[in-house]
């Protein structure tokens, strides 16, 4: 039944009054939650100077063993508000009951169980939690069971009963049916992105789980959108939950801000776009790419191939291992560009007044705007890997720019990619294509058929956003300087036939299947052996015309590339810097007139803590 979520009661249920906070409370430093040494420590190592505020509120009830219902923006660490919590209150059970011993005081227990939508996101919690016992040597054991590993290894895994189970909902309830995963002794649940986990198609699974759990689990469902999918979450989990839910001033003022443009744009010349930023390092830093399909994602990367700039690609045809690999290596800073598709987006769930915090959101559930053809949409791309998702908790490190090549179908899933940059309080840019109406014509590409609704999906982006504080402002590029760049971009996108996006997939995929064996039999043992294994290798699929990968100096003659990146309608402000590489530099001394444009460029503080 769809229900408007101004009806939706998010304080405690039952409770007399509410606990819901929007206040700065006093904790302002991890010493006031007085953990674990050996947790301490281990953040001390991690660099996390101060807790965020999502932090700052969760951890003291948490500790009291309150259930939480935490809304949280994307990237304000609301892992370590779970996490600390849980690691910090199996310590001192298990201290209580004589060192080593397990949390229930017997033999080994399976008392902590998080359940996130994604394998991405099981891997990334699983590589959390590692680092956050790292000085607590064999005291606290936790598996991922959403790993790409047999069913025989989960089993052994689970036996041996460790502290904590991270899985997605499918794998556990498949567990629990099979009896392996024992939940009798569980106290402590976190559903991460607990918007999200339903749309999965989790339904039957949670419910499944919501039945086995024994009385007095302390729950913690932690989102980034208060929807009713939430609601009906804390109703089937949660006793009296403390409810954080901070105002728009206490969530801005963490930064962590996003600068937020859109570029009105045909098809074709998003390409062009493409290529100039790209060729000219205007965006300086690392990116990820959005499109809207899996041939997209080879055609992008084959294109960009074509003037010398590698990329990788993500995508829920990929091999699992390999796709983990990916997101390590980009956190690591070996590659720059990322093309990934958003498969399974977040689609209807919204209607015009949905703000994507949920606050207006006016019910329409996930399943109640979902046209027949979207859903079915949704199913075929379920096929490939249902539990795929990089748009929505994947913490990708230091991101610079999110550019949405082409635009998501809601305004949600728009706030779950632009999350993937300014993360952890720093800044970070998202630039957005669009396709007007008008200019939607004979280059319509099957996988971008939604583009048709391209304007009609802005404007609820741009209502969202204003809703939560935010701008998106419109970015001028001088056309007349891209057009310039516009014959190589034709040659270099004539290049890129049907046939050699067809190959490349095709190699890709067997590469990194290949690959993927090779991941996965040496992951654990051997991470070293991994280093070179790279997943921005030259396709070779198309030949390469060298001289395509440089750009001629009459391209960049006087002024020429200050005015590519001149924002006229943004009062002259230019997001973009120019000269990331030494080539544009050099260049940029004859050509790039960097008077008044350093001073006002938002970029310049890219990288540094606020
Ligand atoms: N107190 C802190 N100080 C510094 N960095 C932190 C702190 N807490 C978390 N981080 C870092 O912030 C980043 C984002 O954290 P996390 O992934 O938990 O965000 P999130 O709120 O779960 O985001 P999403 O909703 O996208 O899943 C991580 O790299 C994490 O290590």
């Amino acid at each position: 039944m769809k229900r408007k979520l101004d009806d939706v009661d998010w304080s405690s249920k039952g409770a007399t009054k509410t606990t819901k906070v929007t206040t700065t409370a006093a904790a302002d430093s991890f010493d006031s939650f007085a953990l674990d040494p050996r947790l301490a420590q281990a953040i001390g190592k991690l660099n996390y100077v101060k807790p965020t505020p999502v932090q700052t509120h969760i951890i003291p009830p948490a500790l009291e063993g309150k259930d939480i219902l935490a809304r949280a923006k994307t990237g304000s660490g609301k892992t370590a508000a779970y996490l600390l919590p849980i690691l910090q209150r199996i310590l001192t059970a298990k201290d209580a009951a004589g060192t080593g011993g397990s949390s229930t005081g017997g033999d080994n227990a399976t008392t902590g169980l998080i359940l996130v939508p994604t394998r991405e996101l099981a891997d990334q919690v699983s590589k959390v939690i590692e680092g956050y016992t790292a000085f607590c040597g064999k005291q606290i054991r936790a598996v991922n069971i959403a790993r790409n590993i047999s069913d025989s290894i989960q089993q052994s895994l689970l036996l041996d009963r460790p502290d904590i189970v991270v899985s997605t909902p499918s794998r556990a309830a498949i567990h629990f049916n099979t009896e392996t995963l024992d939940l009798t002794p569980l106290k402590y649940l976190v559903i991460d992105e607990a918007d999200l986990i339903l749309s999965y198609g989790h339904e039957n699974d949670m419910q499944v789980l919501a039945g086995a759990l024994p009385k007095g689990v302390q729950t913690f469902l932690m989102s980034a959108t208060l929807t009713d999918d939430v609601e009906v979450l804390k109703e089937l989990f949660c006793r009296h939950p403390f409810v954080y839910r901070p105002d728009q001033r206490e969530e801005n003022g963490d930064g962590g801000a996003v600068s937020q443009f859109y570029i009105s744009t045909g098809e074709d010349t998003k390409f062009l776009l493409l290529y100039v930023i790209f060729k000219l390092k205007l965006i300086k830093g690392k990116s990820i790419v959005f499109v809207a399909g899996v041939d997209r994602c080879y055609r992008l990367r084959l294109f960009l191939e074509q003037f010398g700039i590698r990329a990788c690609v993500l995508n829920s045809e990929l091999p699992v291992n390999s796709r983990l690999h990916i997101v390590e290596e980009f956190n690591k800073n070996v590659y720059e560009i990322i093309i990934a598709t958003d498969e399974n987006e977040i689609i209807g769930e919204e209607e015009d007044g949905d703000d994507g915090n949920g606050a207006e959101e006016n019910g329409e559930g996930a399943e109640g705007t979902v046209t027949k053809k979207k859903k079915r949409k949704q199913k075929k791309h379920r096929r490939r890997d249902s539990e795929y998702g990089v748009s929505r908790g994947v913490d990708f490190q230091n991101v610079t720019c999110v550019l949405n090549f082409d635009l998501p179908l809601t305004a949600k899933s728009y706030m779950h990619r632009i999350g993937r940059t300014a993360r952890a309080g720093r800044s970070g840019m998202a630039l957005s294509f669009y396709v007007p109406a008008d200019q939607f014509g004979k280059h319509r590409p099957t996988s971008v058929a939604t583009a048709a609704n391209d304007e009609k999906t802005l404007e609820k982006i741009k209502r969202q956003q204003a809703k939560a504080g935010s701008e998106l402002k419109p970015y001028n590029f001088d056309m007349k300087q891209v057009e310039a760049f516009r014959y190589r971009m034709d040659d270099a996108l004539r290049a890129v036939t049907k046939v050699a996006v067809q190959n490349a997939r095709m190699q890709e995929l067997r590469q990194e299947l290949l690959a993927s064996e090779r991941l996965k039999r040496h992951f654990e043992e051997n991470p070293e052996d991994l280093r070179h294994l790279r997943h921005d290798r030259e396709t070779k699929v198309v030949r390469v015309q060298s001289h395509m990968k440089r750009v001629p100096e009459y391209l960049l003659a006087k002024g020429q590339a200050a005015s590519v990146v001149q924002n006229a309608a943004n009062g002259g402000s230019v997001p973009f810097k120019v000269g990331g590489g030494r080539r544009v530099q050099r260049k940029g001394k004859r050509g790039v007139k960097a008077g008044g444009r350093k001073k006002r460029d938002p970029l310049k503080s890219f990288g540094k803590k606020k």
